[in-house]
């Protein structure tokens, strides 16, 4: 396999090994996550078939009109959920792309099956798989971080994490490239950490030594990547750390041209957040001098997170 810029791991000693098989992938995870903040996950219980099936559905959502879409628009960031259309996210640049975001408990601005045929239902199934895979793989740092092994799934008890779907429009090369456009700006993730799964098109690129150096997170068939995002580096109290990602056009290969058009570009990301009720507050270790982040409260560190990305949609909620 060709290299990649951070890690790949298979998850499946995790799932079904024994003690110290567990222990040695949960290590191997902290440490990814400690060293780049990122890692390919592979064999973690959902297949390369699944993750087409979703692709797939995730394109029939985005096919219909935009006016189809329009009429379950997202509109509360403290439900944040429903649709979202090119220019609503505000990151500090001109994306262009548009989104769905689905949940577990509160989904009324989705599609009914017979409006999208099967989606809520298949939604509503890989939503749970997603769900299942953020606990093992929060319990594994939990592990290594020596906390309780259920802490994670205690904090996640009531949480209503959102799925995210991703489409990025055709465009031309040029207009990503131009200064101030992406197909995502810059940003780090809010909640504890993200699962994320991309279709082979590309263009995903992370910066995990905190350098400006941003590198690519290549598509490989069968696996997701998992970053660690802003809730989890508080907790951590920066032993793991959240890194700038964003997307912008694939690299050119010496077929291309810089003229080409970029085709449609599909992506998912599972928000792992905590119960509303949770408070976060550093983890400190023997030998650090002291917590570096004040306690939060997981909820409203999400809704004002999620208010500030849609600046542009949504009245600002003040935090
Ligand atoms: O599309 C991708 O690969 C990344 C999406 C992302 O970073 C986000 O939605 O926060
Ligand atoms: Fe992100």
């Amino acid at each position: 396999m060709a290299s990649t810029s951070f890690p790949l791991i298979s998850f499946q000693d995790f799932l079904s090994g024994s003690e110290v098989e567990k222990r040695d992938v949960a290590q191997k995870l902290y440490n990814a996550f400690h060293t780049y903040g990122w890692v390919y996950l592979q064999d973690f219980g959902i297949s390369a078939n699944e993750i087409d099936q979703m692709f797939a559905m995730s394109k029939k959502y985005f096919d219909r009109s935009l006016d189809e879409k329009l009429k379950q628009t997202l509109s509360s960031a403290a439900v944040n959920q429903g649709y979202t259309p090119d220019g609503a996210e505000a990151n500090g640049g001109t994306d262009h792309k548009e989104c769905y975001e689905h949940r577990r408990f509160t989904n009324d601005l989705c599609p009914t099956d017979t409006e999208v045929a099967g989606f809520h239902t298949f939604m509503d199934a890989f939503y749970k798989k997603c769900f299942n895979l953020s606990v093992d793989v929060l319990q594994a740092l939990a592990l290594i971080m020596n906390l309780d092994l259920d802490y994670f799934s205690t904090a996640l008890s009531k949480a209503d994490p959102q799925l995210r779907l991703l489409h990025y429009m055709p465009i031309e090369r040029s207009v990503i490239e131009s200064k101030g456009h992406a197909r995502i700006t810059p940003h780090t993730d809010f909640g504890l950490c993200t699962i994320l799964f991309q279709d082979s098109v590309g263009g995903l690129e992370v910066d995990p030594f905190h350098t400006e150096n941003f590198v690519p997170a290549t598509p490989i068939r069968g696996t997701c990547v998992i970053n660690v995002a802003d809730l989890l580096q508080r907790l951590s109290n920066d032993r793991l750390r959240s890194t700038m990602h964003r997307v912008t056009s694939p690299r050119l290969s010496n077929e291309q041209s810089s003229g080409q058009m970029l085709p449609a570009r599909y992506s998912t990301a599972f928000f792992v957040h905590p119960s509303a009720d949770v408070d976060i507050e550093p983890i400190v270790w023997e030998g650090e001098k002291g917590a570096k982040y004040e306690k939060v409260n997981a909820g409203e560190w999400r809704t004002y997170n999620t208010s500030k990305n849609y600046a542009n949609i949504l009245a600002p909620i003040k935090g």
